[in-house]
């Protein structure tokens, strides 16, 4: 006698008997990092990106709703060129405001959790103090609207979704991060401008998808806050990498954020709390680990070596 198993269960068409964790956005940075933990931890997931799940299209997201069947869905999709934007808004608002929202709709009519990511910079930065869920968002930029709206409206539509606003990915898993520009730049001994008078919370991605995992599991609802423990400049967050890599810091050059000439207001300050208490570690205690594993692909990436002889 044949017993099936999940790999036969999988290979035939008898649904698995195991729902699925849905994540979109499943390319990005942070899709990328919940398919590497969701492994890591044993939670069956299936991850669609644009061309197999497009968040702004109904039917698209109710085909896919329906063929996995999933527990909950967790959405990583979402416009964030913050400065491109401010032209760009049509595609902002349709891909940060209107597409978690029809996910938002689809999961409360199946009765299934739903979590979606919010920002910093939903807030103005007229705080001296860290931002906790309680304070009023006032978006200065269309990123932050588009992500205010979203909250909003989510909300209305699934009172017991859970949004989680962070800020400032830092991680060793993708090159298109703050921290790994400051070190390949620092690496190959190139000048790197960062901002010194805008104060933020970075989190490190890792973190993130794990405590993100924890409360979505606990069916946690509502805005939470999820950042690692810290203040800094990026100047500052830049020295901090470049100095724990054992890199000269002098490469990092501050200037005022007023004088990159961006598109796109940012709030001077946007450091986030939590009236939850402080479920990350410490940004330091994450940074030398992180800073360790980019130092370690730096110099073993053959272009690096070119760049840095050149
Ligand atoms: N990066 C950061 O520092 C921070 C990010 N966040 C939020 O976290 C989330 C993830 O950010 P991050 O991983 O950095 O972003 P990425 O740009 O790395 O990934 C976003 C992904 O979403 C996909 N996407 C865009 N529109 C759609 C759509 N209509 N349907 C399906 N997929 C779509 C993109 O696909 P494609 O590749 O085809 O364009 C891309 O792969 C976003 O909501 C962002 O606002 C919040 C705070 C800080
Ligand atoms: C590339 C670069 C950026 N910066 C500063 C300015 C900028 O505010 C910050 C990060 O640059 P970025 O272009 O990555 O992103 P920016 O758009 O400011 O950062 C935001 O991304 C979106 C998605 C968010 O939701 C925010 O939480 C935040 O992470 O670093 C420098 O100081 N020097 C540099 O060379």
């Amino acid at each position: 006698m044949h017993i099936l198993n999940v790999n036969d269960l999988a290979a035939s068409s008898i649904p698995s008997p195991v729902q699925p964790l849905l994540i979109t956005g499943a390319n990005g940075t942070l899709g990328r990092a919940f398919q590497r933990i969701c492994a890591i931890r044993g939670i069956e997931a299936v991850a669609l990106n644009r061309s197999q799940l497009d968040i702004t299209d109904p039917i698209s997201v109710e085909r896919a709703l329906t063929q996995y069947n999933p527990w909950a869905v967790v959405n990583t999709a979402g416009y964030v060129r913050v400065d491109d934007a401010e032209k760009d808004f049509e595609r902002c608002y349709r891909e940060n405001t209107t597409g978690p929202t029809i996910l938002a709709a689809a999961c409360a009519y199946r009765d299934i959790h739903f979590l979606t990511f919010s920002s910093d910079l939903v807030f103005d930065g007229n705080k001296s103090a860290a931002y906790v869920e309680s304070d009023t968002p006032r978006p200065l930029n269309v990123y932050g609207n588009s992500k205010r709206l979203a909250e909003r409206d989510v909300l209305a539509r699934m009172p017991n979704a859970l949004v989680v606003r962070t800020s400032a990915f830092f991680s060793p898993w993708d090159e298109y991060n703050f921290v790994y520009y400051a070190l390949r730049a620092g690496h190959r001994k190139e000048a790197f401008d960062a901002a010194d008078d805008v104060l933020i919370s970075p989190t490190y991605v890792p973190d993130l998808v794990n405590v993100s995992l924890d409360l979505l599991i606990d069916e946690e609802r509502g805005v939470w806050h999820l950042a690692n423990q810290g203040s800094f400049t990026w100047a500052e967050l830049a020295r901090l990498a470049a100095d724990m890599g054992g890199l000269d810091t002098s490469f990092v050059v501050p200037r005022s954020v007023n004088t990159f000439g961006w598109p796109a207001a940012r709030p001077v300050y946007s450091v986030l709390g939590s009236k939850q208490g402080n479920l990350l570690p410490s940004v330091e205690s994450r940074m030398e680990r992180c800073v360790a594993e980019v130092m370690a692909n730096l110099k073993s990436a053959p272009e690096e070596a070119i760049a840095v002889a050149s």
